[in-house]
C-alpha cells in the first residue's frame, strides 16, 4: 500500500548520475595510453638510468592526472520542487574594474541579467563593485536600473529564459505566448516596446561614453586614488525586507576606497568589501558571484543553486560552481578558448570525486563558509563568540559584527552608517580577516 502523502519522502531537489559512456571512453583511453607508455619504457630498457627515471616520473604525473577522468558525473536540479516562500535571500555580486577594457553596456548586461533572475524580488539584491570609481559606470548603473524596471516584469510575465537582454534580443528564446490570440498580440507588442527601451538605454550609455567630462574625470591616477562611494539604486518605496515576490531587486553600487599606498588585492579585495557592505544591508546567507563579462544562461540559476544548498541530506556544501560557456568565439579558434576540456571533461570528473575547485566566477557560496564557519556548525555559528573575538576576526564595525548574528537583513533606501568604513582601505588592518 502506498504511504499516506504526509509520510512520503520529500521530492529530491537534485540528482547525480555517473556519465557511463564518457567514463568508459576515458578508461579505455587511459588503459591504451598506459599500455603504450609501459611498452615504450620496457623497449628502451635500463641503458640510461636518468632517462628511465624521467620516464617513470612523467608516467607517475600522468597517472595522477587521470583521477578526474575515471568517474565523470552529470547533475540535474529541479527548481520547480522548491518552496518559494521558504527560499533564503541571495546577494548577487558583480565586479568591474576598468571602464575602458570592460565596456559599460556589457557590464550592465551582467547587472541586468542578475536583476532578472527568477527569484522572489524581496529576497534578491544585486551589488556592483566598481574598482575604478568611474562616474560613467555609476551613471550606467542608474540607467540599467531604470531599464530593468521594464525588463524584469517583462521576463516574469512571459517566462523569459535568458536574462541577458543583449542575448535575448539576438536569440530565439521561446516565450510563453499563452493560449489566446490577444495574449500573443500583447506579447509581440511588449517585446517591441521593451526592445526599443533597450536600444534607447544602449544609445544613452554610448553617448555618455563619448562625454569627455565623464570619462576625463576617471584618469589612471584617479582610479587608484579615490574615496569610497556606496549608493543604493532602488525605488523609494521599495524596501527589500523579504515579503514581496514582485518587488524590484535593489541595485547597490559600491566603489571602495583606493589609495596608491595600500594594496587593494584586485578582485579578491573587491569581493571582501562587497561581503562587508552587503552584510550591513541584505546580509543574504548565500552569495552569487559574477565577473562583469559573464551572465547566467538561464533565469533559474539562483534557484538551481538552491536545489543543492537546501538539500538537507548534507550540511558540508560550501559552494555550487556553474560551468562556463563562451559565446562569439572565432570559428577558427585554435587556442581552445572554449575551455571544453576543463568544464566538459575534467570538472565533471572532479565532481565525481570530491567536487571541482572554485573557478572564480559563476559560483553560489554560503556566506558563513567564507567567514570561516565549520562545515557542520549550527545555523548560527557566531552566536557563542565574544564580541571582542568577533572584532578581532572581522574588524571594528559594530553593524558588521551584528550582521554575523542574524541571517538576513533588509535593504531600505537609507545608506547604513558604516558603509564607507567597511569599504575603506585600512578596515582589515590588524584584524584576522581572511584567515
Ligand atoms: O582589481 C581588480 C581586477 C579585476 N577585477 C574584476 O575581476 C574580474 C576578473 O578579472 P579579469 O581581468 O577579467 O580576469 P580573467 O583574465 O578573466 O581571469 C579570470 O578568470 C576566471 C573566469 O574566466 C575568473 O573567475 C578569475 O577570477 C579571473 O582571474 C573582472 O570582472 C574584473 O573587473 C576587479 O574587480 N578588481
Ligand atoms: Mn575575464
Amino acid at each position: 500500500m502506498a504511504p499516506p502523502l504526509e509520510d512520503a519522502a520529500p521530492l529530491q531537489l537534485h540528482t547525480v548520475e555517473v556519465d557511463q559512456p564518457l567514463a568508459a571512453v576515458n578508461r579505455l583511453l587511459a588503459g591504451l595510453h598506459l599500455a603504450l607508455a609501459a611498452t615504450a619504457i620496457a623497449h628502451r630498457g635500463v641503458h640510461d638510468i636518468i632517462l628511465l627515471a624521467a620516464d617513470l616520473v612523467l608516467l607517475f604525473l600522468w597517472l595522477l592526472s587521470q583521477a578526474p577522468m575515471l568517474r565523470p558525473v552529470s547533475r540535474a536540479a529541479f527548481p520547480g520542487r522548491l518552496s518559494r516562500p521558504a527560499l533564503p535571500a541571495v546577494d548577487v555580486m558583480v565586479v568591474t574594474a576598468d571602464p575602458d577594457k570592460e565596456p559599460a553596456v556589457k557590464v550592465m548586461n551582467t547587472v541586468i541579467s542578475a536583476m532578472a533572475l527568477d527569484y522572489p524580488g524581496g529576497r534578491l539584491t544585486v551589488y556592483l563593485s566598481d574598482d575604478a570609481g568611474s562616474p560613467l559606470t555609476l551613471l550606467a548603473a542608474r540607467k540599467a536600473y531604470a531599464f530593468a524596471r521594464a525588463w524584469v516584469p517583462f521576463c516574469r510575465k512571459y517566462g523569459v529564459q535568458c536574462p541577458c537582454p543583449e542575448r535575448f534580443f539576438a536569440g530565439s528564446d521561446q516565450l510563453d505566448g499563452g493560449g489566446g490570440v490577444d495574449h500573443h498580440r500583447e506579447l509581440a507588442g511588449d517585446k517591441i516596446r521593451v526592445k526599443n527601451m533597450y536600444e534607447t538605454f544602449k544609445t544613452g550609455i554610448e553617448e555618455a561614453t563619448m562625454d569627455a567630462a565623464l570619462s576625463g574625470s576617471c584618469t589612471k591616477a584617479a582610479r587608484h586614488d579615490h574615496d569610497a562611494h556606496v549608493e543604493i539604486i532602488a525605488d523609494k518605496q521599495n524596501s527589500n525586507s523579504g515579503g514581496d515576490e514582485d518587488a524590484m531587486p535593489p541595485l547597490v553600487y559600491v566603489s571602495r576606497e583606493k589609495r596608491p599606498a595600500w594594496a587593494h588585492h584586485f578582485k579578491a579585495g573587491a569581493l571582501n568589501v562587497l561581503l562587508r557592505v552587503s552584510s550591513l544591508m541584505s546580509n543574504a546567507p548565500y552569495v552569487l558571484v559574477l565577473d562583469c563579462d559573464m551572465y547566467c544562461n538561464t533565469r533559474s540559476s539562483a534557484m538551481e543553486a538552491m536545489c543543492f544548498h537546501l538539500d538537507r541530506r548534507r550540511d558540508d556544501l560550501a559552494f555550487v560552481q556553474f560551468p562556463q560557456m563562451f559565446h562569439n568565439l572565432s570559428g577558427n579558434d585554435i587556442y581552445a578558448n572554449e575551455l571544453r576540456s576543463i568544464f566538459s571533461t575534467r570538472w565533471k570528473g572532479l565532481d565525481g570525486l570530491r567536487g571541482p575547485i572554485l573557478s572564480g566566477t559563476g559560483f553560489c557560496l554560503r556566506r558563513d563558509a567564507v567567514y570561516g564557519a565549520r562545515p557542520a556548525s549550527s545555523r548560527d555559528p557566531f552566536s557563542s563568540m565574544e564580541v571582542g573575538e568577533l572584532k578581532t576576526r572581522f574588524g571594528h564595525s559594530n553593524a558588521h559584527v551584528a550582521s554575523l548574528r542574524r541571517t538576513a537583513g533588509s535593504t531600505t533606501g537609507v545608506l547604513p552608517r558604516d558603509a564607507a568604513l567597511v569599504a575603506s582601505c585600512e578596515y582589515e588592518t590588524g584584524t584576522r580577516w581572511g584567515e
